[in-house]
């Protein structure tokens, strides 16, 4: 039995983990889990599964929940709860699916805590992947990949020779305006943004995938993860979303992972890692319903947030950590429609001009260079209005 804390567990990758749970309870239990504020959402598991602890956004939604659950539940609020929950005593794995930078901190918590770790939070490493990869391999960690490219990725490097890896050929849906013109970008709205077509999904990552700034996060994600050069690291547009990703190997043979678009799958995977269990549920992948795939380059003029990403994680230091809190503020704002669409992007790109890097950038460094990113961000914003 796998004993796992769960960080955001009201939110689209936490509630497919329940689902994944739910089929196997035979293999998982919950000792911990947070969320944000989405009471009733939350209350069903907390009663199912009666962890020891909840830890939620903050005290107003502490002091709402605490008489909705049993007393011998521990009720936490804040980052210092989200670091409990990912470090509890009682957990042998955490699976990390907050959204946002904040979910850094926990993450290194839990490494230090000698945790087994799932990885959905790609914040984590686009704001520190220096920090975070130096202690997993200092602390002996397992830290497994959820984000579904990088499940793929990991899946096709099984058995083989990392040394012979020549290329990493990333998978995008192209979001939900992948065939729109730069003209008619300037006025899309946040609801068909949020139309993705392939994968249902939180709202700041459908509308990251819309300005491929989640490809930029991801490409940023995998050199970390996988250790690889960006020079090494290719983007494909792939419109079905079956093929995740792939690896080319120095004799240019190719091994890909396919499936039906779903969660289900790399969740599982990390939870059950390194056996595979059934997964019922799930839609088998017939090609034959398809009959075709299709592959094209990724149109960078029309979608620029890709390339501000590349330039990103090649500058390295402190730069990922501004591309990541500029972006996050500024989809806010797209999402609370005080800005355009493309507005994003111009966001993303005033802030990486403006920012003066920090090299080898501490935890502090990038919590506060976090912190100054968004306020600048929030300044810009009040200003075009
Ligand atoms: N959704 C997907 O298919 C995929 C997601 N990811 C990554 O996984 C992560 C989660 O994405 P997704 O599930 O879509 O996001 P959602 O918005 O659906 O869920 C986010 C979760 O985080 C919680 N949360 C948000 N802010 C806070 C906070 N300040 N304190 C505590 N909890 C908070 C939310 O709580 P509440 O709602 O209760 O307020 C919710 O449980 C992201 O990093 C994303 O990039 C990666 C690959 C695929
Ligand atoms: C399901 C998943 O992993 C998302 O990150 C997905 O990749 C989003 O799709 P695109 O960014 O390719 O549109
Ligand atoms: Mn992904």
């Amino acid at each position: 039995m796998k004993r796992l804390s769960i960080l955001g567990a009201t939110g689209s990758i936490g509630t497919q983990t329940f689902d994944i749970i739910g089929t196997h309870p035979e293999e998982f239990s919950v000792v911990a889990l947070s969320f944000g504020e989405n009471i009733e959402r939350a209350l069903p598991y907390i009663h199912q599964y009666r962890p020891k602890l909840v830890s939620v956004k903050n005290d107003r939604i502490k002091e709402r929940l605490r008489p909705l659950v049993p007393s011998s539940v521990k009720i936490l609020a804040g980052i210092e709860g989200l670091i409990e929950v990912a470090t509890h005593p009682d957990s042998d794995m955490l699976i990390n699916a907050v959204l946002g930078s904040i979910g850094l901190e926990p993450t290194l918590a839990a490494i230090e805590a000698g945790k087994m770790i799932g990885l959905a939070n790609k914040e984590t490493l686009v704001t520190a992947g220096h920090l975070v990869m130096e202690r997993v391999k200092e602390k002996g960690v397992t830290l497994l990949p959820i984000d579904s490219e990088h499940s793929a990725i990991f899946q096709s490097m099984q058995g083989q020779d990392k040394k012979a890896i020549s290329r990493l050929i990333i998978t995008a849906s192209g979001g939900s305006f992948r065939d729109l013109s730069r003209d008619e970008l300037k006025n899309v709205s946040v609801e068909d943004a949020l139309k993705h077509p392939n994968w249902s999904m939180g709202a700041k990552i459908t509308v990251d995938s819309a300005t491929l700034m989640n490809k930029g996060l991801e490409v940023i994600e995998a050199h970390w993860l996988f250790n690889i050069p960006y020079e090494k690291i290719d983007t494909i547009i792939h419109k079905e979303s079956i093929v995740h990703s792939l690896v080319e190997y120095h004799d240019k043979s190719v091994i890909a992972q396919l499936g039906v678009p779903s969660m289900h799958v790399p969740i599982q995977y990390a939870l059950s890692y390194p056996k595979r269990l059934e997964l019922p549920q799930e839609k088998r992948l017939n090609l034959w319903e398809l009959g075709a795939l299709h592959f094209e380059k990724v149109d960078t003029e029309r979608f620029k947030c890709l390339d501000f990403a590349y330039q990103a994680g090649k500058l390295g230091g402190s730069t990922p950590a501004v591309l990541n809190a500029a972006n996050e503020q500024a989809v806010d704002h797209f999402l609370n429609k005080r800005i355009s669409f493309l507005q994003i992007e111009d966001l993303v790109e005033r802030a990486l001009n403006e920012h003066q890097m920090v090299s080898n950038p501490t935890l502090e460094d990038i919590k506060e260079i976090d912190i100054r990113t968004r306020q600048q961000v929030n300044d810009w914003v009040k200003s075009y209005v």
